[in-house]
């Protein structure tokens, strides 16, 4: 092991998803050595892309929002914004079938352009017709309610959204039909094991405080193109060295240094970020820097699942919808973003997809073909060139009441070492922007502890 002073040594971070990426770039923009070990062959982490013949397929479809901020400004950073474009006006085709057996209609949940937020809502909400006329009015005053529901609060993290919105007087058609429509997507669980305030974080955030904050930015390319082919390019470089298919195994404090262990090397580091899941970091984060680390496994998981069909047609003119009375949630035309040569591909994407994670590819394909078919008729005369199914078991973490206190603070209890991740505690949902964050917030972190002493930083801390 060499004897070089710390300072003299960069810092490494562990793990190179959005988080990570955020992070190295953060630090080597600051002219600090970085060393980024990642443990599969790529970056991205959860958002990733592989190549199936002709398509590139992203391991689960990606939708962000304009208030999104930081996302956005990686982006920039990246070169890739062009390539995620935002729709002008939040716009929502929602199909759906007012009569068991009657004509399927499209609704849209959309913000009106004039007014200014809440108000911008409401001519949409007013006319948003798989609800009745008195859900709607209601389902108004359970969002004024939310308004002044505060998502720092932990109390709020206390108390599940579904029951909340019952005691709000809201049906369970209504729940159903317009709170669980995005709340699912957002959340990735039912709305009955939702927290509370991460739940009103995305519809004060998104929804509520802001006319055009919940605009949907979808990617025109693959998730590799946007953020891991460029992040990539752009940390190499600002000189970064970067460590692909390099498992960080173990993490050990030698004085004011680390030492990183991985299956043929040892590397020291000033300092590191870990930017790992938080079933990894509890394994990797040495006891004295988390004492509480075994706590974090209880933020536990929760699935997406994806089914992919290729059709050998248009089958719809949508660029995408949401869908009520049927299995599917959500449905991403993504021909053009994913290199189709030919006919029109789908996917549909299955959020809090217990149910449906364990089942065999060829039980969900036939199912969706089906449920597409129900949506679309021109699918019922088409011909799949290919169909198959995407599986993220642990695509979140469980967004439940009670885990704000389970997500820790980037500061650890060892000077230098530092948490990010999208569980970490950033007071959003485990989401891209989460991610960035929590990358940038570590990163400024360590930039200041070059400066401060490690106790005025965590008495900085909220
Ligand atoms: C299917 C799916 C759909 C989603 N949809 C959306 C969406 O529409 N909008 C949205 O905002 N968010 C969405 N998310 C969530 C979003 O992708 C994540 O919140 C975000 O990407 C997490 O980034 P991260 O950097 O915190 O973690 P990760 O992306 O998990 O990155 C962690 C990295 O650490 C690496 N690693 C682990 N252990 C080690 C080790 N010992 N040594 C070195 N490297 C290690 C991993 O390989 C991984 O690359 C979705 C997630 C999934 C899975």
């Amino acid at each position: 092991m060499s004897g070089a002073p710390a300072t003299d040594l960069p810092v490494a971070v562990v793990g190179g998803g959005l988080a990570g990426i955020s992070a190295a770039l953060h630090l080597a923009d600051r002219g600090v050595p970085v060393i980024l070990f990642e443990a599969r062959s790529h970056l991205g982490g959860a958002t990733y892309s592989f190549q199936r013949g002709e398509l590139s397929v992203d391991t689960g479809q990606h939708v962000f929002l304009r208030c999104y901020q930081s996302y956005r400004q990686l982006l920039e950073r990246l070169g890739t914004s062009h390539l995620a474009p935002i729709q002008e006006r939040f716009a929502i085709p929602v199909l759906h079938r007012p009569r068991p057996d009657g004509p399927l209609r499209t609704a849209w949940l959309r913000r009106g352009t004039w007014a200014p937020a809440p108000l911008h809502l409401a001519s949409g909400l007013a006319r948003y017709s798989p609800l009745t006329v008195r859900e709607r009015a209601l389902a108004a005053t359970a969002a004024a309610a939310l308004r002044t529901v505060d998502p720092d609060d932990s109390s709020a993290d206390r108390v599940a959204f579904g029951p909340w919105l019952r005691r709000r007087r809201q049906s369970e058609r209504a729940i159903e039909r317009l709170w669980a429509l995005i709340s699912v997507a957002a959340l990735n669980v039912p709305p009955d094991q939702a927290s509370l305030a991460l739940a009103a974080r995305v519809f004060r955030t998104g929804l509520l405080e802001q006319a055009d904050a919940a605009d949907l930015g979808i990617p025109a390319t693959s998730l590799r193109q946007l953020h891991a082919d460029p992040a990539s390019r752009l940390l190499d470089r600002l000189g970064v060295r970067l460590h692909t298919s390099t498992k960080v195994q173990r993490i050990a404090v030698d004085g004011a240094r680390f030492v990183l262990r991985t299956r043929r090397d040892e590397c020291l580091a000033r300092a590191v970020v870990v930017a790992v899941p938080h079933q990894a970091a509890s394994q990797l984060v040495p006891t004295e820097a988390a004492p509480d680390r075994h706590r974090w496994a209880d933020l536990g998981s929760s699935p997406i699942v994806n089914v992919h069909l290729h059709y050998d047609r248009r089958v719809t003119n949508l660029p995408f919808a949401a869908a009520l009375d049927s299995p599917v949630q959500w449905v991403f035309d993504r021909t053009l973003a994913a290199g189709a040569r030919r006919g029109q591909y789908l996917v549909v994407s299955l959020s809090a997809a217990s149910d449906q994670v364990d089942k065999p590819t060829e039980v969900l394909v036939r199912a969706f073909t089906a449920a597409l078919a129900d949506l679309f008729p021109q699918a019922r005369a088409a011909r799949l060139l290919d169909a198959f199914v995407t599986r993220e078991p642990h695509a979140t973490f469980r967004q439940r009441p009670g885990t704000a206190s389970l997500r820790p603070l980037p500061l650890t209890q060892v000077p230098g070492l530092v948490l990010a991740g999208a569980w970490t505690r950033t007071g959003w949902p485990d989401t891209m922007e989460g991610a960035v964050r929590s990358g940038l917030r570590a990163a400024d972190l360590l930039d200041r502890y070059d400066r401060a002493p490690h106790d005025a930083l965590t008495e900085a801390l909220p």
